[in-house]
Order: C-alpha cells, then structure tokens, then sequence
C-alpha cells in the first residue's frame, strides 16, 4: 500500500514550493499550486527544468509517470480535496497564520506540512481550530536533491500524524528526521547559523575572504561531513580511543574560546556590499542560475558515490531505487 498523499496542495512556489513540487510530481503525486505572483509559472519552470535533470541522471529505476499539476487562483482551490497540505509562504508568521485561516476555511483533515525554517510548530498552531494536524517538515535546498527533511510536531500535534508523515516522506525517497523537542531553527539550522555567524565575522573582521571561508569547507571538513558528520568524524579523530580522547584533549579548547558565537556582526551597508561583491567575484562570471547546475550536478555526483559505499544519503537513495523497483 502507498503511503503517498493521492493530492497535494502547495501554497507559495518559490525557491522551496517549486522544489516539492518537483519532489511530488516526480513521486507521481497530483498537485495543485497556489501562489499570488503575477510570474509564478515562470519561476516554477526553471526548477522543474533542473529538478528533471537530476532526477534522469540520479536514480537507477523505473520511475513513476509524472503527476498532473496546474496552477490554481485561490487557497481555497488549491486545498480542496488535499490530503497533505505544503505550506511555503514567505517566512511571516502573519502571512502563515492568515494561510491557516483560509486552508482550515477549505479543507479539514488534510496534513498541514509547513516548510518554516524557523518558527516552532506549536506558535504556528496558534488560533488554529484543528492544530493536531499540523506539522512542520523543514526541507533543504534543492527540495527535490537532498533527501532531509526535519518533522516536528507542536504541542497539540497528533501522533498519528507524525507517523503517517515519517511514511510518506520516505516513500518521496526522502530522509525524515523526527525531532522530539521543537525548539527555534530545529537542529540543522542552528548548526549552520552557528557556521554562519562565525563566517559573517571572519569576512568582518577581514580575517578571510568568502573564496578562502568557502575554500576551508569545501576541500576538508564539508567533504567529511557529507558523509558522517560531524560526531563520527571526531570519534575517528580521537585514535584508538575514538570520542573519549578526542573530548579529553580538544575539549579544554572550548574554554579558550576561539569562538564569537553569541554576537552577529551588525549588517553595516559595508558588511553587505563586502560579502556580496566577493562572492560575485567567486562566481567568476557564473549567474545563480549557472551555478544551481553546476551545483546539482555535484550533488548527482556525491549522492551516487555515496550509493556505491551504501553510506547516509546514498544508501536513502539506494531503498527509494528498491521501492520504484518493487512498484
Ligand atoms: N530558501 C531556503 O533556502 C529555504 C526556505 N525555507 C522556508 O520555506 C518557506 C518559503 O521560502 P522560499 O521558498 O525561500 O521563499 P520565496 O520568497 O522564494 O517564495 C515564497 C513564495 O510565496 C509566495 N507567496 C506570498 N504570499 C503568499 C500567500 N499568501 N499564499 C501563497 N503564496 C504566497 C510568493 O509569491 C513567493 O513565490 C519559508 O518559510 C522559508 O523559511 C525552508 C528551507 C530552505
Ligand atoms: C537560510 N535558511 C535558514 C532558509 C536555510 C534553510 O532553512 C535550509 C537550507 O536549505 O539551508
């Protein structure tokens, strides 16, 4: 029995919207797409475009024939019939409450799936006639490349809802991660805000540029952490002894401390000009749009290797492969 949704609504099709879209279409799941913009359909293609691309160079099985999608004028249509519900409006908790108000106008017993980076699911639930069925599923970008997704439940979310997502982000070829505990930002980004902040400061204080930030990531410690992390990473750093000798040398370090994590560097008009200019400059002639192929392309390639080791992210790939196999 499929665990996916028969129809899916998707309430805003930008960056993240157009990328689930090209997640569930790809599934074979139907779905209507609502968003205000005057060019939304012109911002959806490009993804879809990419998102194709990947898909055929990626994934080793018969694939499923493409679900039916259109663009539809109002919440209401969109979410008529829907079991789940994929919020991706902007990151205003007025414009995500006001959208509950017109989804719960339409639709009763869809699952809400908001896409938020940041708030928790119990704020967002807030003023909501039916909140246990609300969730957050807090996707990565590309959407329709990297296979995490964080679930969260609020305080009035219903366990069965938490089960029926974890089975039906699997079965999208995706990686839910339940975390138990909702708190701001989640797990994964406080873990790249904290990066972030140190990044921002490094530039700031004209310690590195952002080629030489981005050079200390790509050529040693990102390339560890695509595939194990980051506390795995440090047990095999610790020798023989792994983790425990690890914390019992490097631990005194955290006391020094090397690090600026509790203060942002304030955004001056010449913070921003700096960062922006450089990584201009970094792309060495490449638009955005350049670099989103180049980008999954890469990520093609890393999930792939990563499928030959049955490591992480590969061996997610690998099951999703088994299951359109055994379709
Ligand atoms: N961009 C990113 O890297 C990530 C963003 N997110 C989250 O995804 C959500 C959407 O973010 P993005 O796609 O980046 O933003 P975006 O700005 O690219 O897209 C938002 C879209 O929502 C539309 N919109 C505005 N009001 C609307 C309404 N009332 N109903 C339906 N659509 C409406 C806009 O026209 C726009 O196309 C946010 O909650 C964000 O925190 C999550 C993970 C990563
Ligand atoms: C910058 N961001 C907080 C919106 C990033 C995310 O939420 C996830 C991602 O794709 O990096």
């Amino acid at each position: 029995m499929s665990d996916l949704p028969r129809k899916a609504a998707i309430l805003g099709a930008g960056v993240i919207g157009s990328g689930w879209l090209a997640r569930l279409i790809d599934s074979g799941v139907a779905c209507s797409v609502f968003d205000p913009a005057p060019n939304a359909e012109a911002k959806i293609a490009p993804v879809l475009d990419n998102a194709e691309r990947a898909a055929a160079a990626l994934i080793d099985a018969p694939r499923p024939a493409k679900g039916a999608w259109s663009l539809v004028g109002s919440i209401a249509e969109a979410v008529a019939g829907a079991d789940l519900i994929v919020e991706a409006v902007p990151e205003r908790l007025d414009v995500k409450h006001a959208t509950y108000r017109e989804i719960e106008a339409a639709n009763t017993d869809g699952i809400i799936a908001s896409s938020t980076s940041g708030f928790r699911p119990s704020v967002l639930q807030e003023g909501m006639a039916r909140p246990e069925r609300l969730i957050v599923a807090h996707p990565f970008n590309p959407v329709y490349l990297l296979p995490l997704v964080e679930i969260v439940g609020g305080a009035a979310t219903d366990k069965a809802v938490i089960d029926r997502a974890m089975a039906l982000y699997t079965e999208l070829g995706m990686k839910p991660l339940h975390l138990k505990v909702e708190i701001d930002a989640f797990v994964a980004d406080r873990l790249m805000e904290a990066l972030w902040r140190e990044a921002l400061w490094l530039v700031k204080d004209g310690v590195a540029t952002t080629q030489e930030i981005d050079d200390a990531i790509r050529y040693g410690c990102g390339l560890r952490w695509a595939q194990m992390g980051t506390f795995q990473t440090f047990h095999i750093a610790g020798g023989e002894a792994g983790m425990r000798h690890f914390m019992e040398q490097f631990g005194p370090a955290l006391a020094w401390p090397w690090t600026k994590l509790m203060d942002v560097p304030e955004m001056t008009p010449e913070l921003v000009d700096r960062i922006a200019e450089q990584s201009v400059t970094q792309a060495d002639g490449r638009t955005p749009r350049d670099l989103e192929k180049i980008r999954d392309d890469n990520l093609v390639a890393i999930l792939k290797a990563l499928r030959g080791t049955g490591w992480g992210a590969g061996q997610v790939l690998a099951d999703h492969e088994a299951r359109l196999r055994g379709k």
